[in-house]
């Protein structure tokens, strides 16, 4: 249990804390963890954009045709960060330096109290999101427990070839809970995305899947609904998710026109998808730090 993530670095000269609402007498102790990393992914940097998809990655290690076991059956257990056989699997190319960062970052944070990988997995998530011009405030919660065993094969999606089908993805998700709405809103996620290691299936060096990368906004969407513009480029995975006779790519138009309704269905599918595997009389008992999140 790791609610001292909210407490991680003291700063006697912080004057006002959102948590001092949430734990009174600790006010001058809590926002310099998030800040920390606010800095470390200032301008939507490639570290946040890591950081969005580590969180997706170390959640979606969750399905529940798994047996149970351990605190989220390969879900939000932080096993991505601690194993590192998880991490090396291809699926998780190319952020196996980000790993180490992130890791440095975690013994730094435990020099002031006890912070868990699962806990800066998806904390670090969200302040991501939000490091994102126009990035949404996700709800927050802390108290996850860890896993260093690493989550089962092949729990991650296909972006080429096999398995990139629209019903191989489709039902990949819901194995995890994560309906069509859900499907259609978390790949908006890649409005700020950028390429790095899908050369072999073809997308250059670096290419965005929208023209605008470092801005959270629904152009991904809308340029699904024309021609592709030069230099953006398209995994196999999402051409087929946008599909307009499908229910996914119904949605993708839905967000195409209303920005509002996509935020709206993010926010509640990311923070469904923080806590996947963990059973909800846990999640119930886990601490609410939204309001760090919102502050910054
Ligand atoms: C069908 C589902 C998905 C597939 C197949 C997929 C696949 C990929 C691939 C191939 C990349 C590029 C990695 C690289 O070459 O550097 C990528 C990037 C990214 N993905 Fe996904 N993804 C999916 C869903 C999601 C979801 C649900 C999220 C988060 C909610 C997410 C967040 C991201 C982010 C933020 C990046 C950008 C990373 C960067 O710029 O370095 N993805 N994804």
């Amino acid at each position: 249990m790791v609610v001292n993530i909210l407490f991680a670095f003291f700063d006697p000269h912080n004057s006002y804390s959102p948590v001092e609402e949430l734990f009174p007498g600790h006010l001058s102790r809590s926002v310099g963890l998030p800040c920390n990393l606010k800095q470390f992914f200032a301008g939507c940097n490639p570290n946040a954009r890591f950081a969005i998809r580590f969180a997706f990655h170390d959640a979606g290690g969750y399905s529940s045709k798994t047996s149970a076991y351990g605190p989220a059956t390969g879900g939000a257990d932080g096993s991505l960060l601690l194993n590192d056989n998880e991490n090396a699997r291809g699926g998780n190319n190319p952020m196996q330096t980000f790993r180490g960062t992130l890791l440095q970052k975690l013994a730094q944070y435990n020099q002031s109290g006890p912070v868990g990988a699962a806990d800066l997995v998806q904390f670090a998530g969200s302040v991501a999101i939000r490091s994102c011009g126009g990035g949404p405030v996700v709800k927050t919660v802390v108290g996850r427990g860890d896993d260093a065993n690493a989550c089962p094969e092949n729990m991650l999606p296909a972006a080429f070839g096999a398995g990139a089908d629209h019903g191989t993805l489709t039902q990949l998700f819901l194995d995890k809970g994560i309906g069509a709405t859900d499907l259609a809103a978390l790949m908006g996620a890649h409005t700020v995305s950028q390429s790095f290691a899908q050369q072999a299936d073809g997308i250059p060096i670096g290419a965005p899947q929208d023209t605008t990368p470092t801005t959270w906004d629904n152009k991904y969407y809308q340029q699904f609904d024309s021609s592709t513009p030069a230099g953006v480029s398209h995994f196999e995975s999402d051409a087929n998710l946008a599909r307009a006779n499908i229910t996914v790519g119904a949605e993708f138009a839905r967000f195409a026109r209303d920005t509002d309704a996509w935020t709206s269905a993010f926010t509640g599918a990311m923070a469904r998808l923080s806590v996947l595997g963990i059973p909800t009389d846990v999640v119930g008992h886990f601490t609410d730090c939204t309001s760090l999140i919102q502050a910054l």
